[in-house]
């Protein structure tokens, strides 16, 4: 049984009768696969998941789709109950905020300055007060995150540590279509044409990351991305798996961000850099 809530006296007594550990999966609905993948691998290791739905005002910027982000609660209620979820907190924008906006928010630091932070101002320090509130409401022991927001699950796992908030955090790889796009909420804006043309970014970096330095990985991404000119790169990078420079050999990580028509994607996969 699937207990759906929208308060947090709800939510306290529900994690309050929780049989054992509380996993918790954070979303902002319109669920898909890989918000399915996330609760099914919560559901392996854990009997109670609670889902956390909630399009979090605090993480977009003034002229983003705040407004327009898809909001599914009913289709989203039956892929928990599908999945054997234990409760569903649905809350309104006063549950989490009451009073209004607060004015103490997190710092996402440095790192949070960089790629997605450059190009949305404001966006990480809003997630990062949205994850802390509900790690602390859900009293969650162990939460898990999506690898296709590369840099949030780092922030988040960097916050856990730097607040030593005592929380698992658990990254689960990206699920893709069977083409190759990797699954996102906001692909359901696309247009056809801009849904084949999407298909520039994970083509682009599933043939970067078969080249072993630095350059040649960039040189082939950048080629494949400029050979779709519907897409508009906002970033491609190389980075080490912090984040930092890449390194002169072993773990990376290429990342990408584009808009394809008005819809704004991410995606991102691990690269192994040889030394020459
Ligand atoms: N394709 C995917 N594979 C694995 N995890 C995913 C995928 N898409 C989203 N997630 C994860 O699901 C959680 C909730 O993400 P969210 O609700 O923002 O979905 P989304 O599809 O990423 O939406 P959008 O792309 O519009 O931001 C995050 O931890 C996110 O990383
Ligand atoms: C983690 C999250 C639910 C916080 O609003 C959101 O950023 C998301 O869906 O990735
Ligand atoms: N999936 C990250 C949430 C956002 O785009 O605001």
């Amino acid at each position: 049984m699937t207990e759906v809530i929208h308060t947090r006296a709800e939510l306290a007594a529900a994690v309050a009768a929780a049989p054992g550990e509380v996993a918790v999966v954070m979303t902002m609905g319109a669920l898909h696969e890989g918000h399915r993948t996330l609760i099914r691998t919560a559901r392996e290791r854990s009997a109670f998941v609670l889902v956390t739905i909630f399009v979090n005002p605090l993480q977009f910027g003034p002229n983003e789709d705040f407004a327009k982000y898809p909001r599914t609660l009913e289709a989203d209620v039956e892929a928990c109950r599908a999945e054997g979820v234990a409760v569903v907190f649905a809350p309104s924008r006063e549950e989490i905020y009451p009073g209004g906006a607060p004015q103490i928010t997190m710092n996402a630091g440095s790192i949070g300055e960089l790629l997605e932070g450059a190009s949305r101002p404001g966006h990480f320090a809003g997630m990062l007060t949205v994850v802390e509130k509900l790690l602390l409401l859900t009293r969650a022991d162990v939460a898990f995150f999506g690898e296709k927001d590369f840099q949030q699950l780092a922030l988040i796992r960097r916050m856990v540590h730097d607040l030593e908030l005592g929380v698992e955090i658990v990254g689960v790889p990206t699920v893709r279509e069977p083409d190759g796009l990797a699954m996102s909420s906001r692909n359901r804006f696309l247009s056809p044409d801009e849904r084949r043309a999407a298909l520039a970014l994970s083509r682009a970096l599933r043939l970067g990351a078969e080249q072993t330095d630095a350059e040649a990985v960039l040189a082939t991404a950048t080629k494949l991305l400029a050979e779709e000119p519907s897409v508009r790169v906002d970033y491609l990078a190389l980075t080490d798996l912090h984040l930092g420079p890449a390194p002169a050999e072993g773990p990376g990580r290429l990342l990408v961000a584009a808009k394809v028509g008005t819809t704004r994607l991410i995606d991102n996969v691990a690269v192994h850099l040889v030394r020459r």
